[in-house]
């Protein structure tokens, strides 16, 4: 029997533990971040069962050792799991958690029946933890990302995990009893060098991860209106940009609630926000996927509408004036009702820049007012009667 750690394994071991010390560290910085205490525990578990595991076949013959390896080593892809749970890789988080402890609980169940049979003990561990590692692939696989580079290797580095313990499993309860001690040394080898690869990718791609989170955080926060959930002016102004760099035809609208200064004088300016929420959520409910709603102040409101017609444009500037007349606002023990005026300008052909098009749907906008407010004034056309 080989009483020293061969080099693989020792590397293996070595730098598991690092990874771990490393997660421990970035847990330690991010306290609000359990993800990384799970997977430095899932790394110092792989390491202990795998070296209980060396120990047992090599060193010692104590009964249980073998048994208690396999449970850590299961354990350790159990915390890998929780801790990409927690990082919020998965898109129902707590029902997932929910299924794979039930998993967890049947695999440990599973770990101790085979005991009877001791030479299945690594083979039934093996595939285990390579159902565990497929389910936890299969939990955050759908999940829509703009990191999408990091979480594809990530599924990579899980697949080819799950690929090496499955057939590891397989071999292990395969091969007649006198190769297993031999195999499973192989076993121990393979399964080591798999999960350092898989722990230094993740250790290399979560902090990355992450701090792609914080940034989408930091940017949706510079760019929404607080009260409202709109865009504020400055991103729907960076909109309107984008927009004009990748289409010609595009419509504004401008939209301002009529006498609205009356609902603050009369309900207070709490209740004015109230109503300034329902709006914006009656304009989101009525626009296209691709079009954008910004508060530009106050209470004036502005859509772009990419890409769109004189028709069907007219016919969402109605669904919005209906909509917005027809919603009661509950406020201070009251239902409010208010009405919004709509001014709409055109670019066919790229023929306007945003100035000139802000000035034609705020010229539009003032005829909408003057000619009695909700109603929609379309610039170059006779104003539109109230369509409601
Ligand atoms: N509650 C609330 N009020 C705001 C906010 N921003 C601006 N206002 C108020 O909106 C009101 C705008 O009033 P005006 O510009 O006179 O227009 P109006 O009363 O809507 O009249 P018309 O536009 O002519 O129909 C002012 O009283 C502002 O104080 C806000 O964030 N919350």
């Amino acid at each position: 029997m080989e009483q020293v750690l061969p080099f693989g394994v020792a590397v293996a071991i070595s730098s598991n533990l690092m990874v771990c010390l490393y997660f421990l560290m970035l847990n330690r910085y991010h306290q609000k971040c359990p993800a990384y205490l799970y997977w430095a525990s899932s790394c110092g578990l792989f390491s202990l069962g795998a070296s209980s595991l060396f120990a047992a076949y090599h060193l010692f013959t104590f009964p249980l050792l073998v048994p208690l390896a396999c449970i850590a080593l299961f354990t350790a892809c159990y915390c890998l799991f929780i801790g990409l749970n927690r990082f919020e890789l998965t898109t129902s988080p707590a029902k997932q958690e929910k299924q794979i402890n039930k998993f967890y609980l049947l695999g440990l169940a599973a770990i101790g029946a085979s005991t009877i049979y001791p030479q299945t003990l690594n083979g039934v561990t093996c595939l285990l933890m390579a159902a565990l590692l497929l389910l936890t692939e299969g939990c955050f696989c759908r999940r829509r990302t703009n990191a999408f580079i990091g979480y594809s290797a990530l599924r990579v580095v899980l697949m080819v995990h799950a690929a090496v313990m499955f057939l590891q499993g397989v071999m292990l309860l395969t091969q007649p009893a006198e190769l297993n001690m031999q195999l499973s040394e192989t076993w121990i080898q393979v399964m080591l060098l798999t999960h350092m690869l898989m722990t230094m990718s993740t250790a290399l791609i979560l902090p990355m991860l992450q701090l792609t989170r914080k940034q989408i955080h930091w940017e949706r926060l510079a760019n929404t209106d607080e009260l409202t959930r709109v865009l504020n002016r400055r991103a729907f102004l960076k909109q309107v940009d984008l927009s004009n760099s990748t289409t010609y035809k595009s419509c504004l609208f401008m939209i301002d609630i009529d006498h609205f200064k009356r609902i603050n004088d009369s309900y207070g300016h709490q209740a004015g926000d109230e109503v300034l929420k329902s709006v914006a959520r009656s304009l989101q409910a009525h626009i296209r996927h691709r079009d954008v709603v910004g508060r530009l102040g106050g209470e004036e409101f502005a859509i772009l509408l990419p890409e769109i017609d004189f028709t069907e444009a007219k016919k969402i500037a109605e669904r919005i004036l209906r909509g917005v007349a027809d919603q009661l606002i509950p406020v201070n023990d009251h239902l409010l009702n208010v009405t919004v005026s709509i001014g709409v300008a055109f670019s066919h052909q790229g023929e306007r820049d945003w100035d000139s098009l802000y000035s034609c749907a705020d010229r539009a906008l003032y005829q909408a007012k003057d000619g009695g407010r909700n109603l929609i004034a379309i610039h170059d056309e006779p104003l539109v009667a109230a369509i409601c």
